[in-house]
């Protein structure tokens, strides 16, 4: 099966996701393109993770809440409360606050943004205020312990949305914030303190970042393992064009998009005139040859990102063309014709001197109407095209 995944990733050797697959990504960075959408789905797919990270962050800094009270009891019920009892009050509360104000943040769609921004903010907000309420706690004469870092530092290598490499820049400002910040208050006095952790803190840090490091590269081969599925699932296997399923969902889209923006969207059926004839005389692979000649000129044509050209079988291929009038429908697909017969391709299966040609059927949406609705007066002048001689362009408008 791998093996066949391999083969397959060589045919598209065209596709960015496909290249990126087979150039690898050890280092955790796609191409400039890629690296954009993918930052953009990270962004997206982990604001349900933040959410779970926030009510998880609540909770455990509720029980440091509650543990101030046990621990600081004795102290509580003294009528002058020493200053660095207010200050383990008001950091403790600062930090609860500033993860209470995320919960709306996470919570409305259109403040979402944000809570990528305020992330690594709340960790380090979150770390350094361990150091400082710690010290305080020592400063009343108190045991302590920074041992909360290494609960910080597995937050920062959470999957919340930030890249690998800047968890782990956010993982060493942590270490050295927290040093610093210690050495500022306690001075020298610190440092006994810091080294009992500082161990532990550097081997979290090395075990989270390896986790961590893991997991995004797998998250990045999924991304690109989806995208080539749904490249796959969406496009002909012959032409490279859409197939139907994809025209269709386009179409069906378009159509709806295009009664609320009041425009109109134009359908073009196209049909290769005596394809069987071709086969017929120059053999099965000639004729896919002719398939993929047609397909390109149509691509060709359809440039515009409002264009899309597919192949929906056989030798039929449609072209859908949102916001366009019937004068420039029917331009657009007299020149698609024109460009095809242009190609020259002999026919040596009609008699004389004939070249490949298309029938064409060209209709407009109308109002209310559906892709089955579309298709089906396309089709009919489709035909008539046909009847009347092939190798010209007719339009619904002409035809009923
Ligand atoms: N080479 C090739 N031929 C195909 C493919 N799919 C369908 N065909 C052939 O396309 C031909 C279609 O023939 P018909 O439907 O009779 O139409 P036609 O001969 O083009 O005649 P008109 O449409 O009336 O002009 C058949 O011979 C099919 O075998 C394909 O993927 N490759």
């Amino acid at each position: 099966m791998l093996t066949r995944y391999h083969e397959l990733l060589g045919d598209m050797s065209d596709n960015p996701f496909a290249q990126q697959l087979q150039a690898g990504f050890s280092l955790l960075r796609f191409q400039p393109r890629l690296e954009k959408l993918y930052r953009q789905y990270l962004a997206a797919a982990a604001v349900r993770q933040r959410r779970i990270a926030i009510l998880l962050a609540l909770t455990i800094w509720g029980m440091f809440v509650l543990s101030d009270f046990w621990r600081l009891r004795t102290l509580l019920v003294m009528e002058v409360w020493p200053s660095e009892l207010y200050w383990i009050f008001y950091g403790r509360w600062l930090v609860f606050a500033g993860l209470a104000a995320c919960v709306p943040v996470l919570l409305v769609t259109r403040l979402e943004y944000l809570s990528l921004q305020l992330t690594p903010l709340i960790i380090l907000l979150g770390a350094w205020s361990i150091v400082v309420i710690n010290l305080w706690y020592g400063e009343l004469g108190f045991r302590y312990s920074l041992s909360g870092l290494i609960l910080m530092v597995i937050a920062v290598f959470f999957p919340l949305g930030m890249t690998f490499q800047k968890s782990l820049l956010m993982a060493l400002l942590l270490v050295v914030g927290s040093m610093a910040i210690g050495l500022l208050m306690a001075g020298s006095d610190f440092l006994p303190a810091f080294q009992l952790n500082s161990f532990y803190l550097l081997l979290a840090v090395l075990v989270c970042a390896c986790g961590r490091y893991l997991h995004d590269y797998t998250q990045r081969e999924q991304f690109l393992n989806r995208h080539l599925l749904n490249f796959l699932a969406e496009r002909d296997s012959l032409t490279g064009l859409h197939n139907r399923r994809s025209l269709e969902f386009m179409v069906r889209e378009w159509l709806q998009q295009a009664q609320s923006n009041h425009v109109l969207v134009g359908f073009c059926l196209f049909d290769i005139d005596h394809f069987k004839a071709y086969n017929d005389s120059c053999g099965h692979e000639a004729g896919d040859q002719v398939l993929k000649l047609v397909a390109q000129a149509l691509s060709d044509g359809t440039r515009r990102p409002q264009d899309l050209a597919a192949r929906l079988g056989g030798e039929e291929f449609a072209v859908a063309v949102y916001d366009t009038s019937a004068d420039e429908l029917l331009a657009q697909a007299e020149q698609l014709r024109a460009r095809v017969e242009g190609l020259a391709l002999q026919h040596p299966g009609l008699p004389g001197r004939q070249v490949v040609t298309m029938s064409v059927g060209v209709a407009l949406s109308a109002r209310d109407d559906n892709f089955t609705r579309l298709y089906q007066r396309t089709d009919e002048v489709l035909y008539a095209a046909k009847h009347a001689g092939r190798n010209r362009v007719v339009s619904a408008a002409e035809g009923r």
